[in-house]
């Protein structure tokens, strides 16, 4: 089931440096939410904020609150590798295991969470989430052939499917294009576009078009000063955020002005 994410007074540090600094925003379930912003601003820790993946980084660590569906991500109780499967995470750069077929790569999650499954409920699962990925027809002839053998759009939609795959209640995908041409980029857009329906979905982009043609929502981050912490400057949405921002910072980000 998709959740909502209420995140309060959120500061993300790497050892003693401040690198987020207090972040209030509310992310809308079955919506999509893009962060922009300059280079070095945050978007990508926050990001990997909403899903336990930051305190990976040694000394890494977050202070205030994460709220999803009414349950504190970061209470004591809560066991951050579920969380990492509920919130599934999607990168920069494609990266289907290497050494795995495309029919394994897709369940390579359900595996990791030690789930002993039948040939026909694996089927079920791999056809449905290709499917959900829009991959099905491309490759449904050749399951069995390398995931490293697709093109690049292709194996970020593998990775999209792996992703869907554990029936996650969140995807984050951090600049899921950035390494992709336009036709494949187009192919990820209606993608998101067809799966807000069930998920919750937040994306980083450097691409202002791409946020402004995929969300429902637009945060934009900023820095006051180089090595000043990142901040949320501004939380609207999308549409209103690229005819009608309230602040002069992101009038001047998104007219090219700055960043
Ligand atoms: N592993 C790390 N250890 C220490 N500092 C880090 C680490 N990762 C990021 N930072 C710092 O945290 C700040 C925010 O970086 P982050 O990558 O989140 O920004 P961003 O807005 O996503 O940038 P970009 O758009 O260039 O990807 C930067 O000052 C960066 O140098």
């Amino acid at each position: 089931m998709a959740k909502s994410i209420d995140v309060s007074d959120l500061d993300i540090y790497y050892g003693d440096f401040k690198a987020v600094e207090g972040v209030n925003m509310s992310i809308r379930a079955r919506a999509v939410t893009a962060f922009i912003g300059p280079s070095g601003c945050g978007k990508s820790t926050f990001l990997r904020a909403l899903n336990r993946m930051h305190e990976v980084i040694p000394g890494a660590r977050v202070e205030g609150k994460v709220i999803v569906s009414g349950q504190s991500l970061y209470d004591p109780t809560v066991d951050p590798v579920a969380v990492r499967r509920q919130i599934g995470m999607v990168f920069q750069r494609p990266n289907p295991f290497p050494t795995m077929s495309i029919y394994e790569n897709v369940l390579a999650g359900m595996r990791l969470n030690s789930k002993k499954l039948s040939k026909s409920d694996a089927d079920g699962i791999v056809e449905k989430s290709l499917r959900g990925a829009n991959l099905w027809n491309e490759v449904k002839d050749r399951l069995g052939k390398p995931g490293m053998g697709l093109s690049g759009g292709q194996q970020q939609r593998l990775c999209i499917a792996r992703a869907i795959a554990v029936s996650p209640e969140v995807l984050l995908m951090d600049e899921p294009c950035s390494a992709l041409d336009p036709i494949s980029t187009s192919a990820i857009e209606d993608l998101i576009h067809e799966l807000k329906s069930e998920y919750t979905i937040v994306i980083v982009t450097h691409n202002m078009q791409q946020a402004a043609r995929v969300s429902d929502e637009t945060g934009f981050f900023n820095l006051k000063a180089a090595g000043q912490p990142g901040h949320l400057v501004e939380f609207n949405p999308t549409h209103k955020m690229f005819t009608n921002p309230d602040e002069p910072a992101t009038e001047a980000y998104i007219s090219g002005r700055f960043g």
